[in-house]
C-alpha cells in the first residue's frame, strides 16, 4: 500500500457549536460559515492543514453531531466521514475532537465515543476564553491523564492555541492506529466517565453566568419576548431603508455618469443600445440594492453570532407548533431570508422527515434577499416615504408587512401541507441554547463579505446575461419601415409577452411585466433589471432618461404594483431553487408540486390584491 504520497485526513468532529468551523476557518485560511447557534454546518468541507514537518494534512470540517448515532442527515454525514463510508473520500486518519471548556460533560462524552474509534486522535479544548469569563478553570494536564490524550486549550475566533493543536496532530499522525472497541450500544457508562473525568479536572467554578439569565429572563418571557423580537425585526426593517438612502445615491449617480459617459463616446448604435439600455440600465437597476441587502443582513449577522436566534426560534416554537411545524424549522427558515438554497440545504439538520418536507417546501416563502431589489423599486416608485405616528417611515412598514406576508403565507401553507401531503407525527423541539457573546467583528466582516460577493457575481453573471439576452429579444428583429406600433411590439419579447400576456392579464400585469417574469426564472432580480431594459428600450425615441422608479411611476396603476408586489411574496420563479429541492428531495415531484402551489398562490395574492384595489381606489 502506498501511503507516503497521499497526504493524511483530519477530521474536526464535536458537538454542534463547540467551534469546529471556527478552528477549520482559522487553521486552513477558509471563510466557511459561523454562527453561533447549533447545525451552521450542514456538508463536509475540506482545506488544506499545513503541519509543523513542512507537509500538510486534508483537514475536514464536519456537521456537528452528539453521537455518532444520527438523527438527523446532516448528522449521518458526520457518522460516515468519521467511520470512512463516504464514497469517494479517503477515510480519516487522525480525528481532532473539538470540545467546549464551558460545557466539559457534556461535550467529553462524544469525545470518548470518538477515542473509542481508536484512531490517532488530539483534543481541541476550545473557547477556553468563555471558561475564564464564566469562572471555570480547568486542569489541562489532568484532563490529559484522564483521557490519555493530548489536550490543546484553544481559542478559535482569536486564533490563540493553533500552532500547538498543529503541532500535536503531527505527532499524533506518526503514532499508530490502535484496536478499535466495539461499542455495545450503551451511552450511560460513557457518560458516567465524561462526568467522572470532568469533575476531576475542573478546578473551580466561579459565580454563576447571572447576566446571562437576566437577558433570558426577559427574551424568553411569554409576553416580553415576543414584543422584544417584533421589536428588533421592526428596527431592522426601518434601517434598512433609513441608512441605504445616501449609498444608494452614490451608486445611482455612479451609473447615471456611466451611461452618460457611454452615450458621449459611443456613436448612436447597438453597442450603445446594448451598454446604456442593457447593461447599465437593467444590471444597474439591481446593483443598486446592494446597500440594503448589506444592512439587512448586518443585523442578521449580529443577532445570529449574539445567540439570540436561538431564543428567537424557542419564542416562536409554540406559534409554529400550532400549524404542525417543528421548532427547529425556525433556523433553515430564517436562512431563507438571505435565499432559499442554504435554508433548504439547512433543513438536514431536521430529523423527521415529513417536518423536513414541509420546511423545504415552505423555504421559498421567506423573503430571499433577491426579492428585496424588486420590493424596493415597487415601494419606492408607488409607497410616499412619510411618516406615521410621528415615528415609523411607511416605506419601512410596508416593507415590514410584505415580510410578514410571506412568513404568514409560509405558515398556512405548512398548516396546509402538514394536514395532507406531508402528514406525520412531529418531534418535539430540542435546540441546545448557544451562550451569549459579543459578535466577533471577523466573522461579521466575513458573512457581509460573503454576500456582497455573492451579490455582486450574480449581478455579473447570471443577471448580466439574461439582461443582455432580454436586451438583445426586446431589441430584435428591428420593425419595418412602415410599422405602426412601437419597436417593442415587433420584437420578439414583444411578441411573447403579448402571448402570455393573458395569463396575466387579469391579474392587472401588462405585457411589460409579463415579458419581465421570464427572464425572472434565472434570478428573481432580474424582474427588476428586465423592466429596467424593456422601459428604457421604449423611451429611446422620447429622450426620456428617468429612472426605472419615475418610469413605473408614470406607467402602472397602483393597484397593479400592489398586485405586482404580492406575486413575489410567493413568486415561484426561480429555477436554482428548485433544482436544490430536487437534489435535497431526490426526484422531480417535489420541485413539481413546489413550483405548482406557488405559482397558484402568487396568481391568487397577485389576484385578490388587485382586485380589492381596483374595487377600494
Ligand atoms: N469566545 C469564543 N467564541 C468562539 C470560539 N470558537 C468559536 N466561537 C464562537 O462559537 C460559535 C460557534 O462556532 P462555529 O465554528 O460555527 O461552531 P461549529 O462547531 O462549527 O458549529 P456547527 O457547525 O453548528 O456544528 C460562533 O459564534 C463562534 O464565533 C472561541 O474559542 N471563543
Ligand atoms: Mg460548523
Amino acid at each position: 500500500m502506498n501511503v507516503v504520497l497521499a497526504s493524511p485526513v483530519v477530521a474536526l468532529v464535536g458537538n454542534p457549536n463547540a467551534g469546529k468551523t471556527s478552528l477549520f476557518n482559522a487553521l486552513t485560511g477558509s471563510r466557511q460559515k459561523v454562527g453561533n447557534y447549533p447545525g451552521v454546518t450542514v456538508e463536509r468541507k475540506a482545506g488544506r492543514l499545513p503541519l509543523a514537518d513542512g507537509r500538510s494534512a486534508e483537514l475536514i470540517d464536519l456537521p456537528g453531531t452528539y453521537s455518532l448515532e444520527p438523527r438527523s442527515p446532516d448528522e449521518a454525514v458526520t457518522r460516515d466521514a468519521v467511520l470512512g463510508r463516504l464514497v469517494g473520500e479517503r477515510p480519516i486518519d487522525a480525528i481532532i475532537a473539538v470540545v467546549d471548556a464551558t460545557n466539559l460533560r457534556n461535550h467529553l462524552r462524544f469525545a470518548l465515543e470518538l477515542k473509542a474509534l481508536g484512531k490517532p486522535m488530539v483534543v481541541a479544548l476550545n473557547m477556553i476564553d468563555l471558561a475564564d469569563r464564566d469562572g471555570i478553570e480547568i486542569d489541562v494536564a489532568a484532563l490529559e491523564e484522564l483521557l490519555g490524550l493530548p489536550v490543546v486549550p484553544t481559542v478559535a475566533v482569536r486564533r490563540r492555541g493553533l500552532e500547538a493543536l498543529a503541532a500535536a496532530v503531527s505527532s499524533r499522525l506518526a503514532t499508530p492506529a490502535t484496536e478499535a472497541l466495539v461499542p455495545d450500544g450503551d451511552i450511560a457508562p460513557l457518560q458516567r466517565e465524561a462526568r467522572r473525568i470532568a469533575t476531576a479536572a475542573v478546578r473551580s467554578v466561579g459565580a454563576p453566568k447571572r447576566w446571562s439569565e437576566r437577558i433570558d429572563g426577559v427574551a424568553l418571557h411569554p409576553v416580553a419576548g415576543p414584543l422584544l423580537l417584533a421589536g428588533l425585526l421592526f428596527f431592522i426593517f426601518q434601517a434598512v431603508f433609513a441608512w441605504a438612502e445616501a449609498p444608494m445615491g452614490w451608486i445611482e449617480a455612479l451609473i447615471g455618469a456611466g451611461q452618460d459617459l457611454v452615450n458621449a463616446t459611443l456613436d448612436d448604435g447597438p453597442l450603445r443600445s446594448m451598454l446604456v439600455n442593457g447593461v447599465l440600465a437593467g444590471v444597474g437597476a439591481v446593483i443598486i440594492f446592494l446597500p440594503q441587502i448589506l444592512i439587512l443582513f448586518f443585523f442578521i449577522l449580529l443577532l445570529e453570532q449574539s445567540g439570540y436566534m436561538v431564543r428567537a426560534a424557542f419564542i416562536m416554537d409554540r406559534l409554529m407548533a400550532g400549524v404542525g411545524l417543528n421548532g427547529r424549522a425556525f433556523i433553515p427558515l430564517l436562512s431563507s431570508f438571505a435565499c432559499a438554497i442554504p435554508g433548504i440545504m439547512a433543513a438536514r439538520t431536521i430529523d423527521s422527515p415529513k417536518d423536513r418536507l414541509t420546511t423545504i417546501l415552505i423555504a421559498p416563502l421567506m423573503t430571499c434577499s433577491a426579492r428585496l431589489p424588486v420590493y424596493a423599486v415597487i415601494i419606492a416608485a408607488f409607497i410616499p416615504a412619510t411618516q406615521v405616528g410621528g415615528l415609523f417611515n411607511l416605506q419601512g412598514l410596508v416593507l415590514t408587512g410584505l415580510y410578514l406576508f410571506g412568513v404568514i403565507g409560509a405558515l398556512v401553507a405548512a398548516a396546509a401541507l402538514r394536514r395532507t401531503v406531508t402528514r406525520g407525527p412531529s418531534p418535539s423541539f430540542l435546540m441546545e441554547m448557544p451562550k451569549y457573546q459579543w459578535p466577533a467583528p471577523r466573522d461579521v466582516g466575513i458573512g457581509l463579505y460573503q454576500r456582497a460577493t455573492a451579490f455582486l457575481v450574480r449581478a455579473g453573471t447570471i443577471i448580466l446575461v439574461s439582461t443582455i439576452v432580454l436586451w438583445g429579444l426586446a431589441s430584435y428583429p428591428k420593425p419595418p419601415a412602415n410599422w405602426e406600433g412601437t419597436a417593442l411590439d415587433y420584437s420578439l419579447a414583444g411578441r411573447i409577452g403579448d402571448a402570455i400576456e393573458p395569463i396575466f392579464a387579469p391579474i392587472g400585469f401588462n405585457r411589460e411585466i409579463a415579458i419581465a417574469l421570464v427572464p425572472g426564472m434565472a434570478a428573481r432580480e432580474v424582474a427588476v433589471s428586465a423592466l429596467a431594459t424593456v422601459y428604457a428600450l421604449e423611451g429611446v425615441d422620447e429622450e426620456n432618461t428617468d429612472s426605472l422608479v419615475e418610469t413605473l411611476r408614470g406607467r402602472w396603476e397602483l393597484p397593479t404594483a400592489l398586485a405586482f408586489l404580492a406575486w413575489f411574496v410567493f413568486a415561484p420563479q426561480c429555477i436554482s431553487t428548485l433544482a436544490v429541492t430536487k437534489r435535497e428531495t431526490g426526484g422531480w415531484r417535489w420541485p413539481i408540486f413546489m413550483f405548482s402551489y406557488l405559482f397558484a398562490a402568487a396568481w391568487l395574492a397577485a389576484g385578490f390584491t388587485y382586485w380589492t384595489a381596483r374595487a377600494l381606489l
